[in-house]
């Protein structure tokens, strides 16, 4: 779809009603012109809230990026009925208080049941401000989704499952596990016709002067050709066990062995092995490949928090008694400084 196509929408005039009877604002987050897996996996949750939900999908930023976005959130998945696009410079990058007020006036004009977010950085950044601005109340890291008001969240790192019933006013906004939803399969093969793309009146937004008060200075990450932690099937994770960044490349080549992507824990990052943006745990990422391969990694609850739901846990440590045996599947007592090099010499080259 070109973007000459889309509508300049006025959304206050379009809807008159405060409230519709169960519709989902999905507030998406794309790079390099794509929506992401963890947004199409909000979708996925929003799908879950049950029959006639219409999903529409914000997303907010400025030039072909975002129009590239666009186009492929209109097609990016069978569920979503209309995508909403905010073209300013103000949200060149997604920073927290231009994106509340957008969700407080899309809000406000579309009267959603339900708004949802993925719970990464992004997600967790918007959420509370946007919440406060609606007077509401979120919850956050929903794992289920049991009914339209009722919801499954972790609590005390993983080891207890909370049920939440949703007694507040609307909208009911959620942060959801991104891997708690995987995407069915290809959602784009799946759709043959393409959302309506249509664009936020900002002239409210334009007027605020109190929208810009933080500024962006600099993105960090790291460039790399291997799977991205939160979405690989694959994920090898080394821990103190380690014992230094130099050995750390034993891990590194394990997974350039075998297609997975590089976690660590905390106290591996803590004593600089690896950058902090591979924590897997309680306050690092959340995972849940096929296959988990943790090295030297005790196995303390709040990394457990972080990769309990992977469908299969191999766990190597020289200590029979380390607590990560207790979710292992898999479990090898053993030297690490042994195993990976025996595992590197006879694993097939990656084709
Ligand atoms: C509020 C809070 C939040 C936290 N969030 C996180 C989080 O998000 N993620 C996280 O990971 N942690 C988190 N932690 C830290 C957590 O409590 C643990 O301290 C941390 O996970 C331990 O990391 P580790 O398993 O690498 O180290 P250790 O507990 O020191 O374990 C190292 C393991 O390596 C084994 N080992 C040593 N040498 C070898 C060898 N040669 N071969 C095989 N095995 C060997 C040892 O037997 C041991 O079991 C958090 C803590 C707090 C208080």
């Amino acid at each position: 779809m070109m973007l000459s196509a889309f509508k300049n929408l006025s959304i206050t005039s379009r809807i008159t009603t405060p409230f519709r009877s169960l519709s989902t604002l999905v507030l998406a987050e794309h790079e390099g012109g794509l929506i992401k897996t963890s947004s199409l996996s909000a979708v996925e949750a929003a799908k879950s809230l049950g029959g006639g939900n219409s999903i529409s999908l914000l997303l907010a930023g400025s030039g072909r990026s975002l129009k590239d976005a666009a186009e492929h959130a209109a097609s990016s998945h069978p569920s979503v009925s209309q995508v909403l696009i905010a073209d300013s410079d103000k949200f060149t990058y997604p920073l927290a208080e231009p994106w509340a007020k957008l969700v407080h006036l899309v809000q406000q004009s579309g009267g959603y049941s339900h708004i949802i977010a993925a719970s990464g950085s992004f997600g967790k950044n918007i959420l509370p401000r946007a919440a406060a601005l609606l007077d509401i109340s979120p919850i956050t890291d929903v794992t289920k989704i049991s009914g339209s008001n009722l919801f499954i969240r972790p609590i005390y790192a993983g080891n207890a499952l909370s049920t939440v019933r949703y007694m507040g006013s609307s909208p009911c906004m959620l942060s959801i596990r991104a891997t708690s939803f995987p995407v069915a399969s290809e959602p784009a093969d799946l759709k043959s016709n393409v959302s309506s793309i249509d664009k936020v009146d900002l002239s409210i937004l334009d007027e605020d002067d109190s929208v810009g008060k933080s500024i962006y200075v600099k993105l960090s990450s790291q460039i790399s050709e291997r799977p991205d932690l939160g979405n690989a099937r694959i994920v090898v994770t080394g821990g103190r066990g380690v014992k230094s960044a130099e050995n750390f490349k034993m891990i590194d080549k394990l997974a350039e062995k075998i297609g997975a992507a590089v976690g660590a824990t905390r106290a591996a990052v803590d004593a600089g092995f690896v950058p902090n943006d591979l924590q897997v745990g309680q306050t690092g990422k959340i995972v849940a490949p096929e296959l988990y391969m943790a090295f030297g990694v005790s196995g303390a609850i709040q990394h457990i928090a972080g990769m309990r739901d992977s469908k299969v846990i191999v766990a190597i440590n020289k200590d029979a008694d380390a607590p990560i045996f207790q979710v292992a599947d898999y479990g090898l007592v053993g030297d690490l400084f042994d195993v990976i090099p025996e595992l590197l010499e006879k694993l097939p080259e990656k084709k």
